[in-house]
């Protein structure tokens, strides 16, 4: 996972953030070993949707899981991960859908801020199959509304989606994409932003967003 800087972290109170002043090193740290462990639990997950071992095994196979889960729950935060910072504006998002650092879940997700918004290439697996062989809609929109999202963020601002509007022009193969969004144009609070999804052959999905910064929300530092 990228580090991530987050100006309007400072903020707190608008999107939940939360302070809290553990040590940049100790987050990194602590960032790459929940990454690790959430990188096996998205093996599991894909080996377990492929696994074509017998009735008898399986079970086996959940009893030791199980028992790793119960040692997970030995010590445990009360609710979901949040967005945190601390003094150095160094925020982590772990428990994120698209790209929480410990979320098993996310494909994960590494977007990168360019001079015209912000791409990802991702590679999608078994977990994220719609139609035979083909990534499931709600996955595109999913992504989407995320790159999307960051792009009119822009690390400097906190903006909500709005409406998201999706156009599927084929289907979207399973295996390595490339994310791309970019600002259209800004009305005040709002923000349009356009995004696609494309394989090797070309655009699969496209996208059109209304991003809004929250009433009260401090203004963007440029
Ligand atoms: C490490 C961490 C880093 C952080 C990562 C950052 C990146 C994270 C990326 C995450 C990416 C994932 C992102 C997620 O998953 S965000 C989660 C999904 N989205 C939500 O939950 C949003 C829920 N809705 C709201 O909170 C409010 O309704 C919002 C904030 C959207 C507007 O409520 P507010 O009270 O502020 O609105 P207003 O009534 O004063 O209207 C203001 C203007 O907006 C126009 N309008 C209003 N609603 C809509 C609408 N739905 N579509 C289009 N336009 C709309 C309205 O006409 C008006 O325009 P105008 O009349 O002035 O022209």
């Amino acid at each position: 996972m990228m580090s991530r800087r987050f100006p309007e972290a400072a903020a707190v109170g608008v999107g939940g953030f939360v302070r809290d002043d553990t040590p940049t090193e100790q987050v990194d740290r602590r960032e790459a070993v929940v990454a690790s462990l959430a990188g096996t639990v998205r093996d599991l997950v894909d080996a377990t949707i492929r696994t074509t071992l017998g009735d008898a095994e399986l079970h086996r196979i959940r009893d030791d899981l199980a028992a790793v889960v119960d040692r997970l729950r030995a010590g445990q935060l009360p609710g979901p991960a949040g967005i945190r910072y601390n003094s150095e504006r160094r925020s982590w998002n772990w428990g994120n859908a698209v790209m929480g650092a410990a979320n098993a879940l996310a494909p994960p997700l590494d977007v990168v801020h360019d001079a015209s918004g912000c791409h990802a290439d991702v590679d999608l697996g078994a977990a994220y199959e719609g139609p035979p062989g083909l990534v499931h809609g709600g996955v595109s929109a999913m992504l989407l509304d995320h790159i999307m999202g960051e792009t009119a963020s822009a690390m400097r601002r906190t903006t909500f989606t709005g409406t998201l509007t999706t156009r599927y022009r084929r289907g979207t193969p399973l295996g390595p994409l490339r994310l791309e969004a970019s600002i259209v144009r800004e009305e005040g609070r709002k923000v349009f932003v356009a995004g696609s999804i494309a394989d090797a052959d070309g655009v699969t999905v496209e996208a059109e967003g209304v991003f809004i910064q929250p009433a009260g929300a401090p203004a963007a530092d440029g």
